[in-house]
């Protein structure tokens, strides 16, 4: 089912994941809601993601299912085939928001500058991921770009070098959505199957959120 923008603007931690083997998919959704996040973006980064999507979407309807790294259309077609909630791109692509749009699911693109803010929010975008946030300015970036925008409706979600040590400098932001981070599941995590650390990852990253 298609996310809304409460049901994403509710949400404050999204998990980012890359996922070598889709068996791991359930599991690892599973690890995460245990640990009280059931939200999870799924990257295009590897040939898994595709069925990884597909096997949480059946076995945990309640998970909020994000696909993430949707910079073709032909992933933003497949994601949309295997079940996904809403789709997430590290930068702003005119033609996979489309393929979004089409189908009625939410649309999230990447930012980094003014220009980019504008040209999404004229695409119908109001929930657009800052990457890499870091490595382009941070906080205090996002704290100048609320200046002229916040009155437009647009929230951000900060991703890229975000860690629990850095994640309250920008959820204290009103500008801010979510941050998401691969720290909650690190690829090396998800390929030991180590669903305990998962889930205490998960369970401390919501204990510390601001
Ligand atoms: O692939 C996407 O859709 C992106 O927008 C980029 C990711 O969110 C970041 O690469 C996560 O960054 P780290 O938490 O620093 O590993």
């Amino acid at each position: 089912m298609p996310a809304s923008f409460e049901d994403l603007t509710k949400r404050r931690i999204v998990p980012v994941i890359v996922i070598d083997d889709a068996n791991d998919a359930v599991p690892l959704a599973e690890a995460l809601l245990e640990g009280g996040i059931d939200i999870i973006e799924i990257t295009f980064r590897t040939a898994a993601a595709a069925d990884a999507i597909t096997n949480i979407a059946k076995a945990l309807p309640t998970m909020l299912l994000g696909a993430g790294t949707v910079v073709t259309e032909e992933n933003a077609t497949r994601a949309i085939d295997a079940g996904v909630s809403f789709g997430l791109a590290p930068g702003l692509n005119p033609a996979t928001i489309a393929r979004f749009q089409k189908a009625g699911i939410p649309f999230v693109p990447g930012i980094a500058t003014p220009s980019e803010v504008e040209q999404g929010l004229s695409l119908g975008c109001k929930l657009q991921k800052f990457f890499p946030a870091g490595d382009m300015g941070g906080p205090t970036f996002l704290k100048a770009l609320a200046g002229p925008y916040a009155s437009f409706g647009v929230k951000f979600c900060p991703t890229g070098g975000v860690s629990l040590g850095n994640m309250n400098d920008y959820l204290a932001l009103p500008i801010v959505a979510f941050i998401g981070g691969s720290w909650l599941a690190t690829k090396q995590q998800i390929a030991d199957k180590d669903w305990t650390t998962i889930s205490r990852q998960a369970r401390d990253a919501l204990a510390a959120a601001a």
